[in-house]
């Protein structure tokens, strides 16, 4: 007996040996078909056991032995080798390459024309849905299905992304920025305020723009008005004794979200750990209130009440229940697989898209907001002349008088979107977007005039943030300044989308023609920007988002400046004392310190953001600063 499980833990190993190497040939094979460069990784990247451990010990060892044979085939196995290598992987492997484990062929693109290709052709390259099954815990939605599904999703959830919704986002972003504002600069307003977690307070800014724009419900910030956390039912029906106000309900759920999806609430709910009955209550907190504002909207729809202004859950519960509903009650209740005739959702697929708008535009805005500071703190000059666009646009008109329809035009083709084009550009929130090779069969794709063959069911990642650092697409200013790499493409320099300035960009290959959306900014080449992705399923919420970071730009850089703030090098009294050359050294010394807290990133849930330490700002009223004027432009 004994004999016989020893002989079954012996085999164990040596089945695991042969499964992995006959994998890993069956796959060499495949690749070697394909017509692709590839490389081998004899582990699987998304092994867990190597999720776990290969971060520290990969990077570990290629940094300190990048030129050994070895670290050739480690470095596309460290996770997350996306952001740690940049562009460097593809300047060695090529713009399209696939890496061969026992497991998978997987296919890497940082090359314009294929990314076009693969965007375009949506059913020979579906999004790989399966990754985003969980998101599926309140309904079916326009971000987590493919096919005739999801088709029927984008088609009625696109319309409320318009421009009514866009204006009530700049209006709502108008209001929150400024409570944001009061708390950053102070009821004085006068600044000074050391701000250490931005992110938390850019994470409630984003988290209550979608709560008016998305659902219709107004948050205050807290210590703002009396009524800021008050705990209330949204519906004048609803008997439910909520224990979470709403805007907790909204935190808890998405800061809690890996949990939630994986999971089951009842196992979430029983579990001898607070934070999984935290997480639990969160959970079953914001599905009562999000029950409770459908009631509401329901009402309002068949009352035929607030036309205008529509918050997005509002219009789909509208156009389900509206009076010009387009179809009757009874197909509501079938299910869209199959069914084209179907012109309205579910009440389950309106909780779920309710639920992804949430989940897909809180995060990503939140991040980019947060890095825009940072990297506005570490360049000055970029500040400055988004400063002066500011006063162009805006000059001496009270906030109040700021305008959707112009002040939005003006913006896009000011300093003020260049800014936040090169930060999404830099720092993409989604590094890699997924898609996959179809299941039914291989796909033909031309790659540098050559025939290439996909194979079947392969997986994809189109990597936003090697191909927006390409060099093949993108203009160089000279040499970085940072890494004294011999172009700066890794760096932020929101000069290169002015075209007047971009010296460039022909050179580079770039369409330096003023785009019509655009005006002077330079316009990418298509499929070599896709911070929101391209094609049929690129970002619903790409406007939400542009209005809503523009118009806080432009807030709070019309009176203050952003610069980082010193107090761990020296407190206030000490800075006043000092002369302009030490002010300047300790400001270096700060940037260097933020520049390598900003190395420590990760996507380990939706987005990129930092893992470890922070960056910590300051407001400070313009024509008051301390350091940045010191410095040369
Ligand atoms: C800076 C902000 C944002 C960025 C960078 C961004 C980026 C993206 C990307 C890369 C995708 C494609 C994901 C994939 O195919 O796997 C996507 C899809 C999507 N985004 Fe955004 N997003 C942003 C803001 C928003 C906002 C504010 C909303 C809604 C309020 C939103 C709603 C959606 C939806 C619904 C989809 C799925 C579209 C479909 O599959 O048809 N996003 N976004």
């Amino acid at each position: 007996m004994v004999s016989a499980v020893a002989a079954f833990f012996l085999a164990l190993p040596a089945y695991y040996i042969a499964s992995s190497a006959i994998g890993l040939w069956r796959n060499i094979q495949v690749a070697k078909r394909s017509g692709l460069p590839y490389r081998v990784i004899p582990v699987y990247a998304f092994n867990p056991i190597w999720l776990l451990t290969g971060k520290r010990f990969g990077n570990w060892f290629v940094t300190k032995y990048p030129n050994l044979w070895v670290s050739k085939y480690i470095i596309l196995m460290v996770p997350e080798w996306a952001w740690l290598y940049g562009f460097k992987p593809f300047a060695e492997y090529g713009d399209v390459f696939m890496t061969v484990s026992p497991v998978d062929c997987h296919i890497y693109i940082a090359d314009r024309e294929v990314i076009t290709q693969v965007t375009s052709r949506r059913e020979d390259f579906p999004k790989a849905a399966w990754l985003y099954d969980t998101v599926n815990i309140f309904g079916r939605n326009v971000l987590s299905t493919e096919g005739s599904e999801w088709k029927f999703h984008r088609k009625i959830t696109s319309p409320s992304f318009g421009e009514k919704n866009n204006a009530l986002v700049f209006a709502e972003t108008i209001r929150q920025g400024k409570m944001m504002l009061r708390k950053w600069a102070g009821e004085d307003g006068k600044g000074g305020i050391t701000i250490k977690d931005v992110l938390k307070d850019t994470m409630r800014m984003s988290l209550h723009v979608i709560s008016k724009a998305g659902f219709g419900v107004s948050l205050q910030w807290p210590g703002m008005t009396e009524d800021a956390d008050l705990i209330r039912p949204l519906s004048s029906e609803s008997t439910h004794r909520h224990t979470l106000s709403f805007i907790d309900a909204l935190a808890g759920l998405l800061h809690n979200l890996l949990v939630v999806l994986v999971f089951p609430k009842w196992f979430l709910a029983n579990a001898p750990f607070n934070w999984a009955r935290k997480a639990a209550e969160a959970s079953l907190e914001y599905q009562t209130y999000m029950n409770e504002l459908f009631v509401e909207k329901k009402k309002e729809a068949i009352a035929s009440e607030k036309a205008d202004g529509m918050d997005i859950m509002g219009a789909l519960v509208k156009n389900s229940y509206g009076p010009n509903k387009p179809l009757d009650e009874k197909q509501k209740q079938t299910t869209a697989n199959g069914d084209p005739e179907r012109q309205t959702l579910t009440d389950s697929e309106i909780l779920g898209n309710a639920f992804v708008f949430l989940v897909a535009g809180h995060e990503t805005s939140a991040g980019a907001l947060h890095y825009l500071l940072i990297l506005l703190a570490l360049h000055m000059g970029s500040q400055r002349r988004m400063q002066e666009d500011i006063d162009r646009i805006f000059g001496d008109r009270p906030v109040d008088e700021w305008d959707y329809n112009k002040d939005v035009a003006a913006m896009q083709s000011s300093m003020i979107c260049a800014v936040m084009q090169e930060e999404m550009r830099v720092i993409p929130p989604v590094i890699n977007i997924p898609k996959q090779v179809s299941d039914e069969s291989d796909q033909i794709v031309m790659y540098q005039g050559k025939q290439t063959v996909w194979p079947k069911g392969a997986v994809i990642s189109m990597n936003a943030l090697a191909l927006q650092r390409n060099p093949k697409y993108w203009p160089s200013t000279g040499p970085s300044k940072v890494t004294g790499d011999d172009n700066d493409l890794a760096d932020f320099v929101p000069e290169r989308w002015l075209t007047k300035d971009n010296v460039n960009g022909e050179e580079a290959g770039m369409d330096v023609s003023a785009s019509k959306e655009t005006g002077r900014l330079l316009h990418p080449l298509k499929g070599s920007y896709i911070p929101f992705s391209d094609g049929p399923r690129s970002c619903l919420g790409k406007r939400f988002a542009q209005v809503e970071i523009m118009i806080l730009l432009a807030l709070i850089f019309k009176n203050y400046s952003v610069e980082l703030a010193v107090d761990e090098l020296a407190d206030d009294e000490a800075v006043e004392k000092m002369d302009e050359k030490e002010r300047i050294a300790l400001y270096e010394q700060q940037r260097a310190t933020a520049r390598s807290v900003m190395k420590n990133c990760s996507q380990i849930g939706l987005t990129v953001r930092i893992i470890k330490g922070y960056v910590p700002i300051r407001l400070v009223p313009r024509g008051k600063e301390r350091f940045i004027h010191l410095f040369e432009y």
